[in-house]
């Protein structure tokens, strides 16, 4: 008898190929096999995704070695294990793809970490109301501000623009913000409740192939317009018929996809491949952004017209004012940054001041109040 035939054969494998040569340890496995998802929803370590392949939905839970590592909607993942997305099946999610963008909520009472909210956003879509609720300039600020130094495209959508009288600038907003390059979206409802069919194809072409994030108080038709994109019934106030509870209770974001719709005021369909990439998550509960880790600097970044004034800036400057050391004002006194420069200056001014706000106060200062 050879020695041979003792061989345990399943400890012995030719790997046909270089790649597959390296050796797997538990702490470095490759997971050469594994499939790319994007997280549509988290609930208590299960893990909703949607496959890039073919948008088939599974739900997976976290190897062991991301326990420690957060998985937020928007996140790209790979999942190794049972992919087929059958009921009572998990997948293994074993890597988080890098990230092109985070939006975070700084710290607060009941929350002793930074959170990371949404991972991925391309775009961050301002939602506020001409009236009803009043809109806040604070608010939008704050927003601006995380938008900006996420590296996010801002879009502002002033919503019930019928509740007012001048449906071109319903709540002054898009003079206040005129000098800041803000895509403004007006949308309004008719009498037999339907939203402005231009409103949401405007949206849809805004949010073609790309992941949006909304923010916006309580009150202000987020779920309206979602539910108008996304062809999805996500619940509008009340009470949620399946849980039996009111949607506020329910806090966690939820990617929805702009595939599922149909809607014949489309009129330029997007072609499937586009919808499959489009993301709109809401966020409810999120009603503010933490501005604690964000620097003056990353602000001034988004605008590109005045950055470069500041060279001459005292190092560490706050861009307050010009007796703090700040080299702004007289770089748009000389019209370096062109006729708007006093106006932008100003807008950006406007900015920072959220930055030394403490987190309510400022915010609350209604337009016009
Ligand atoms: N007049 C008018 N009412 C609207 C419009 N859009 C939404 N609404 C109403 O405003 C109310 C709030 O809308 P929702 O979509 O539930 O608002 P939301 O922002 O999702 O609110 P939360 O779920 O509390 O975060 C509902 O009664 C809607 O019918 C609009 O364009 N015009
Ligand atoms: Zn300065």
């Amino acid at each position: 008898m050879s020695r041979w035939e003792n061989w345990d054969e399943s400890r012995v494998r030719v790997r046909p190929n270089k790649k597959g040569s390296r050796p797997r340890t538990k702490d470095t496995p490759d997971y050469e096999n594994a499939e790319l998802a994007r997280v549509v929803q988290v609930d208590r370590g299960r893990y909703t995704v949607s496959m890039l392949e073919d948008a088939r939905v599974v739900t997976a839970m976290r190897a062991k070695a991301l326990r420690r590592s957060p998985v937020v909607p928007g996140d790209v993942v790979a999942l190794v294990g049972d992919t087929s997305g059958a009921e009572g099946t998990l997948a293994r999610l074993v890597r988080i793809e890098e990230r092109k963008s985070l939006l975070r909520r700084s710290a607060d009472d009941t929350d002793d970490a930074e959170r990371v909210i949404v991972a991925n956003a391309d775009q961050l879509l301002i939602v506020v109301a001409a009236a009803d609720p009043e809109p806040r300039t604070g608010f939008i600020d704050r927003a601006l501000v995380a938008a900006y130094d996420a590296g996010i495209s801002p879009i502002l959508l002033i919503t019930k623009a019928d509740l007012v009288e001048d449906p071109r600038d319903p709540a002054g907003l898009i003079s206040h913000y005129s000098e800041l390059e803000l895509t403004c979206v007006i949308s309004s409802r008719s009498e037999d409740s339907t939203l402005s069919a231009q409103a949401v194809a405007q949206l849809r072409q805004l949010l073609a192939g790309k992941v949006t994030v909304l923010i916006g108080h309580s009150g202000v038709g987020k779920s309206t317009m979602v539910n108008a994109l996304t062809g999805a019934d996500r619940a509008t106030g009340g009470v949620n018929a399946v849980t039996g509870r009111g949607r506020h209770t329910s806090s966690s974001a939820v990617a929805l996809n702009l595939a599922s719709a149909d809607i014949a005021s489309d009129a330029v369909p997007l072609d499937e491949e586009t919808a499959r990439s489009s993301w709109v998550i809401d966020t409810p509960g999120v009603r503010t952004f933490g501005l604690a880790h964000v620097e003056a600097d990353d602000v001034l970044a988004a605008f590109e017209d005045l950055v470069e004034g500041s060279a001459d800036c005292e190092p560490g400057c706050a861009h307050e004012s010009p007796a703090g050391g700040c080299a702004l004002d007289a770089w748009v006194a000389e019209g370096r940054a062109g006729e708007h420069g006093p106006a932008r200056l100003a807008s950006l001014r406007g900015l920072l001041a959220s930055l030394a706000g403490a987190e309510e106060g400022p915010e609350e200062k209604t337009l016009g109040a």
